[in-house]
């Protein structure tokens, strides 16, 4: 018997889960301004950093965000005192965090005089970092940090704990782990952060360790802080969560030291689509904005396929998967771009096909025959083929030349040319030309490449007793937003026997487009 497999007409995104209880609030602490900043060669000023601060604490909605590690600079200082003052006005104090040291009262008096009240201790979480490093016994740090905590209490400040070092302290030297987060139970902390600092953790790895320590101290709050080295990040985000984990450490566009942090945007959207029963305060459709204002702020670049915010992510080259998008949706996943304010786009080259093209045509509200849009396709296609790089702004422009080529009957055909542009040496052109089957060959100087162009062709059509039009105007135009390898429209006016008209030609090249005009005027003589 055949089994019969029906499919929805419209897919619809996938439950995964149909978990009843009301979701488990995953707390999310952007880092981007304390670790995000430690991106070699990044460096945010004061202003920056406030603008950052605020788009992450009113659009974004993350819970907190880590601002800074005290003691740096006093530009860093200056930057601190900037987004306290702000944050103390608009009752954002308590979601404003900064690293600190454990090193007396140093940290907590740069911290009061800044005006911040979360402090976030950098501690030893690996005995191999606190005996090479600090040199301590565990029992003298876990005192050196009981003063610290002790001293930041009394003054109001509210304290985190970061076990630097904890993946491999958990790999090497567990039992100084456990007896430290045991020590952590009798401290007055809200919050216990876990980072795997070299980020060498896999996610089988994260899932096992974050499970033992939720399963065992239920009563603390643990974040996890994943770092990218592997590439794993925000699968090691996914397994934390999973495994228990309250809270997570995420940058935008996964900026950090070395390979950088869990990237926010991937980590939210994964956890919004694979585990149903947690859920963030987080704002998808704020991702992609705050994504482009770090990018400008950092000088940072994100590459094109960086999954959410990258240029490409939500653009189909292949003309296959247009036309299944255009039949039913085929091609469409549960990363809808509309849910992160983006929209789905289909690229123009030489792998699009008639469908691609529709869909852009469709966007730009043009219509064109069966028969024009193969023309259309087919001039698409070798573009592309040249590397031309096409965007849906060129189209108008494709259009109206390959339309514009096909109802001229070709007399004349430019065979041949070299054009040459040399320091000191005006420039010239060696050209072949057609005309009625007849070839000629000639050379000339000019003023300019197109111009040297011109001059050949006169001495040809000199020699042949023809004469050419008079050029009135000439007008060059890319397509709006274009840029360096973006098409170039040229159009130039020609006045010939009492009349005026015009031509154009289409190229990446700006003389090629000019010479592409003038054939096209050569053929209407
Ligand atoms: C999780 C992370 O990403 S950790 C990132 C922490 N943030 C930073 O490092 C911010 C940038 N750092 C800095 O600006 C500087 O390193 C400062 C201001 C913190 C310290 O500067 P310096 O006094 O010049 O010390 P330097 O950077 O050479 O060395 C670090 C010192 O801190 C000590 N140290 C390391 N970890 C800690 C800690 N958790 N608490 C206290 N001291 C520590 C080291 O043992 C070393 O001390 P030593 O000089 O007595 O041997």
């Amino acid at each position: 018997m055949q089994a019969v497999i029906q499919l929805d007409s419209k897919q619809q995104p996938v439950q995964r889960n149909s978990n009843t209880k009301s979701p488990r609030h995953i707390e999310i602490m952007d880092t981007t301004l304390r670790d995000g900043e430690q991106t070699s060669g990044v460096s945010f000023s004061a202003s920056e950093k406030l603008t950052i601060a605020q788009l992450l604490l009113t659009e974004v909605k993350v819970d907190r965000i880590e601002i800074a590690s005290a003691r740096v600079s006093e530009g860093e200082f200056k930057a601190v005192k900037k987004i306290t003052e702000w944050a103390s006005a608009n009752g954002h104090l308590d979601r404003i965090e900064v690293l600190t040291f454990v090193d007396g009262d140093t940290s907590v008096n740069w911290m009061l005089q800044a005006g911040a009240k979360v402090m976030n201790l950098l501690t030893k979480g690996s005995l191999n970092h606190l005996t090479h490093q600090l040199k301590k016994t565990p029992e003298q740090h876990f005192e050196d940090i009981a003063k610290v905590i002790a001293l930041a209490t009394s003054k109001g400040l509210q304290c985190n704990v970061y076990l630097e070092d904890w993946s491999n302290g958990m790999r090497n030297s567990k039992e100084y782990v456990l007896q430290f987060i045991d020590f952590l139970q009798t401290q007055p902390i809200k919050r216990v952060l876990l980072p795997d600092t070299l980020g060498v953790l896999i996610p089988s790895e994260v899932y096992q360790y974050i499970l033992e320590l939720t399963s065992a101290y239920p009563n603390l709050h643990f974040d996890f802080h994943a770092h990218n080295d592997y590439d794993l990040g925000t699968a090691n985000v996914l397994e934390a969560v999973k495994a228990g984990a309250h809270g997570l450490h995420l940058t935008i566009n996964g900026m950090g030291e070395r390979a950088g942090n869990a990237p926010l945007a991937s980590a939210i959207a994964v956890l919004n689509d694979y585990v149903k029963e947690v859920k963030t305060s987080v704002v998808e459709k704020s991702l992609y904005s705050v994504s482009k204002l770090v990018e400008t702020f950092s000088g940072f670049r994100i590459s094109a396929n960086k999954p959410i915010v990258g240029e490409n992510v939500f653009t189909q080259t292949a003309g296959i998967h247009a036309d299944g998008d255009k039949k039913n949706k085929l091609y469409f996943n549960d990363l809808m771009p509309e849910r992160f304010g983006r929209e789905r786009k289909y690229a123009l080259g030489k792998t699009s096909g008639k469908a691609n093209i529709e869909n852009n045509l469709q966007q730009l509200g043009i219509q064109l025959s069966g028969e024009d849009l193969k023309k259309v396709t087919q001039r698409i296609i070798e573009l592309g083929d040249r590397k031309e790089a096409v965007t849906q702004a060129d189209l108008p422009y494709i259009i109206s030349d390959v339309l514009d080529s096909d109802t001229i009957r070709e007399k004349v055909h430019v065979e041949n040319y070299v054009l040459t542009h040399s320091k000191n040496l005006r420039p010239s052109v060696t050209l072949k030309i057609s005309i009625e089957g007849e070839s000629f060959e000639e050379h000339a100087q000019g003023d300019g490449q197109y111009d040297a162009f011109m001059n050949a062709l006169k001495k040809v059509y000199t020699q042949k007793g023809l004469e050419l039009p008079t050029l009135t105007d000439y007008e060059v135009r890319i397509p709006p937003g274009g840029k360096s390898d973006a098409l170039c429209e040229t159009i130039i006016t020609w006045s010939f026997s009492g009349r005026e008209f015009k031509t154009r030609g289409l190229d990446s090249d700006q003389t090629v487009s000019a010479i592409q005009a003038t054939q096209k005027m050569l053929n209407l003589i």
